[in-house]
């Protein structure tokens, strides 16, 4: 990006793309609730898709339906107690999105998946393993897509990073440390991630991206959580009890590679008494015998994002260099605007539609990711976040 201006162009238009006409067959999309993150999450990538549709809408609550249905564009809601199973009914809907507190993404994918629904979950898939199987196994029975939303690993910017350390110019990982923080203050008392009955805790709602971005840098799955230690609420509401506000965790790979996770619901500031607010994080750093890679931002890098990598050359002596991927560049339709969720729509659609997508969120890495959740918070002595009480039959 060469200058400020157009960079923030470049957020304007990723934030807001221009609308795709249409094609005659679009995948037709119901969102089952009202969460916040529909907008950036689907409304608008779909909206400069050309093959989906965001067709429907469902809440709890019927004036919410109505309301968010006009404010995003969306022709039809369903609202009030039934509201999420008449949308999931709805024979127009082809694949349902689950952006619902982790704790209710089993039940409410299972249904949607028992009803023959391709269905787009939200990260973290659900609050246990065994769920998480269940689920996949249904999907596959009923021969439908299921998917996890996590949407970073669509982008060139985490595939470029990968790239560099599998090609061994680095030479074997040594270590790895993903760090996931939201600035202190935007933790509100009975928000989702503060209830434990609806699978919040800080592990789960960005930790979850950590353990999942050293997972995947690595190729290869942890053997066993070394250490996690837990920072929690002060003065914890009976719904705070067992969330953590902050949880850092060492795990150990095969061939003595180690990973670090810190994720932090409330980072605090710093400066003079801690006044200056500190910034969102979601960057990765990569330690190397030969180097070592630093992705500053492997979350949203869409928005910003650098690729520092310094190696050392035969002489020992150490050159940097700073690379950007917002592209693959590979002949594919593609945008420096897209976003991560743009790129992730677009191979949720391949999958759906029976082409090759270019990136996939598959079973085994879903069951992956939260089983080293479930892990972490073993460690840590909170324990897993609770099964639904929903029973499958
Ligand atoms: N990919 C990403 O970058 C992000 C992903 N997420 C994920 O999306 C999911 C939702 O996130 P979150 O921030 O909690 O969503 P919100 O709090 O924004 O919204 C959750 C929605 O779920 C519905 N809901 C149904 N039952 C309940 C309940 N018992 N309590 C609260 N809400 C309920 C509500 O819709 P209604 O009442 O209208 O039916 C509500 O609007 C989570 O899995 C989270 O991890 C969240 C943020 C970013
Ligand atoms: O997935 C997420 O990304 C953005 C964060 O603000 C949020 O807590 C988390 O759910």
């Amino acid at each position: 990006m060469s200058s400020f201006l157009s960079w923030v162009k470049h957020v304007r238009t990723a934030l807001n793309p221009p609308g795709s006409p249409e094609v005659t067959s679009p995948l037709r999309f119901g969102i089952l609730g009202t969460a916040k993150i529909c907008r950036i999450a689907l409304v608008s990538p779909a909206s400069n898709h050309p093959e989906t549709v965001v067709y429907a809408i469902a809440s709890r609550d019927e004036q919410r339906a109505k309301e968010h249905a006009e404010k995003w564009g969306i022709g039809k809601s369903y609202g009030g107690p039934h509201g999420y199973q008449s949308l999931i009914d709805d024979p127009n809907v082809d694949v349902v999105y689950v952006p619902l507190p982790n704790g209710l993404h089993f039940e409410w994918t299972m249904k949607a998946l028992s009803a023959g629904k391709h269905v787009l979950v939200e990260k973290p898939i659900c609050d246990t393993a065994d769920e998480a199987r269940q689920m996949f196994e249904l999907a596959e029975r009923k021969g439908v897509v299921l998917m996890e939303g996590f949407h970073y690993r669509f982008h060139p910017a985490i595939q470029r990073a990968k790239a560099i350390l599998d090609s061994g110019e680095l030479g074997p990982i040594k270590n790895l440390s993903a760090s996931m923080s939201l600035p202190k203050g935007m933790n509100k008392t009975g928000d989702n991630r503060n209830n434990f009955t609806l699978g919040g805790g800080a592990t789960m709602d960005i930790g979850c991206y950590a353990i999942g971005c050293i997972r995947h840098l690595a190729s290869s799955e942890p053997t066993a959580v070394l250490s996690a230690t837990s920072t929690r609420h002060a003065k914890p509401t009976p719904d705070e009890e067992l969330i953590d506000v902050c949880t850092r965790a060492t795990l150990s790979f095969p061939n003595d590679v180690t990973g670090t996770i810190y994720a932090d619901l409330e980072k605090p500031g710093w400066g003079p008494f801690g006044l200056i607010p500190s910034m969102a994080d979601g960057g990765v750093i990569v330690k190397c015998e030969r180097g070592e890679l630093n992705l500053n931002n492997f979350f949203m890098p869409f928005f910003y994002h650098s690729i520092t990598v310094r190696v050392e050359d035969v002489n020992g002596k150490i050159k940097e260099r700073v690379e950007k991927a917002y592209t693959f560049g590979d002949g594919r339709k593609e945008e420096e605007s897209w976003t991560t969720f743009r790129h992730q729509l677009d191979a949720y659609v391949d999958k759906v539609k029976g082409r090759t997508p270019k990136t996939w969120i598959y079973k085994e890495d879903s069951i992956g990711n939260i089983t080293w959740i479930e892990n972490v918070y073993e460690k840590t002595g909170l324990g897993s976040r609770p099964k639904s009480e929903y029973t499958f039959l």
